[in-house]
């Protein structure tokens, strides 16, 4: 790999932290946790605990069916516009390769420490790696969360030495993940371009190479749940983000009209939100929106998000041919630019975003 691709990939810096997963083992029930983890806002309005909701549900095979397509497609901006969050059902990912990955994720997280350590953070500047990111100072608030993540897309910016050679099947698994979410990233945002009256081919250059990251979360269970944040409000800094929650455990949390609302999804439906990469080419016809994940008492709850972003040479503003003759809404900024503000300051709901609105 070139060593301008590797500076051109530089996200930001994150301190070291405590790894959770050990610290939630040593603690019984009776024990406190530390200072750095509670978080006075986790204890919201307990109906976002209990009240789940089902996504909108989006079928990608209605959405090619030529039957289907037009009301399945018509469904897709709708809720694009009013929720920007859906799950996506009938993706044609193979159910055996989502079962293996899903064994490999549990299988490389409940290894003893020492061996997950292997594949630690370096701070090279892409924050890949098992550990944290977003912590910038010694007194910044901690997410009850331990994170592994790595580049999958483009292929020559894989650093094989963050990919677990164990369990045997893990790196394959993930290879194959990889190539099966590219193709139903294709297919949605063709369907988002023409719903946003932009012709595909627009978009198939803005995420050429179509670079891929996958985030795999492990949020260990808590004595005091109500406590503590899994992940800290934040809107993604992505095109769309493709979420699968390995073991169905819930507590994903969606901002929607200013309430927070749990959200819970059919089992091996993708929960698909869009980010802010979305928000601006769209011109805020559709928005990115804020979420977090929340902790319980019993059970470990474990997720993987493949973040869909644009080329790396994106200059980030809205596409002239969503704003026609209309108000534009926000500024531009290099995608560079827009990475670097966001990984350089902790996860803080849609703070990176609002700069650029005018
Ligand atoms: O684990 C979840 O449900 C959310 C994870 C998330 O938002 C992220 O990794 O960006
Ligand atoms: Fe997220």
């Amino acid at each position: 790999m070139a060593t301008g691709e590797v500076h051109s990939q530089c996200a930001g810096y994150t301190l070291p932290v405590p790894n959770v997963q050990s610290l939630a083992t040593s603690l019984d029930k009776s024990s406190q946790i530390p200072e750095r983890y509670v978080r006075p806002e986790a204890e919201v309005n307990p109906i976002a605990r209990t009240n789940e909701i089902e996504l909108p549900v989006i079928d990608l095979v209605k959405l090619i069916d030529p039957e289907f397509s037009k009301e399945e497609a018509a469904k897709l901006h709708l809720t694009c516009q009013e929720w920007s969050f859906f799950q996506l059902v009938n993706h044609g990912v193979p159910e055996e390769l989502i079962e293996g990955l899903k064994a490999n994720t549990l299988e490389f997280f409940n290894k003893p420490l020492e061996e997950k350590m292997v594949y630690k953070q370096d701070n090279d500047g892409t924050l890949q790696g098992y550990g944290q990111a977003f912590v910038l100072s010694e007194e910044q608030k901690l997410d009850w969360c331990d994170m592994f993540y790595v580049m999958t897309r483009p292929v020559a910016l894989r650093n094989m030495k963050f990919w677990p050679t164990s369990p045997s099947t893990f790196r394959d698994n993930i290879d194959r993940y990889s190539l099966e979410l590219t193709k139903v990233a294709s297919c949605l945002w063709q369907y988002i371009a023409t719903n946003l009256g932009v012709a595909p081919e627009v978009f198939t250059q803005l995420f050429k190479d179509r670079p891929q990251r996958m985030r795999f979360n492990y949020y260990p269970p808590c004595p005091e749940a109500d406590k503590v944040i899994g992940i800290s409000p934040h809107s993604d800094a992505t095109g769309f983000s493709i979420l699968l929650q390995i073991n169905d455990v819930q507590g994903l949390q969606i901002r929607k009209d200013g309430e927070w609302i749990a959200v819970s999804a059919l089992p091996n439906a993708f929960i698909v939100n869009l980010g802010d990469i979305t928000e601006v080419l769209s011109n805020g016809i559709y928005k990115s929106i804020e979420h977090r994940a929340m902790i319980n008492t019993q059970h470990p709850r474990i997720s993987l998000v493949a973040f869909h972003g644009p080329d790396n040479s994106l200059m980030l503003r809205p596409l002239p041919e969503v704003v026609g003759d209309g108000k534009l809404n926000y500024g531009s900024v290099s995608y560079q630019e827009f990475m670097k503000a966001l990984f350089n300051k902790k996860l803080e709901g849609k703070s990176v975003i609002e700069k650029l609105k005018l």
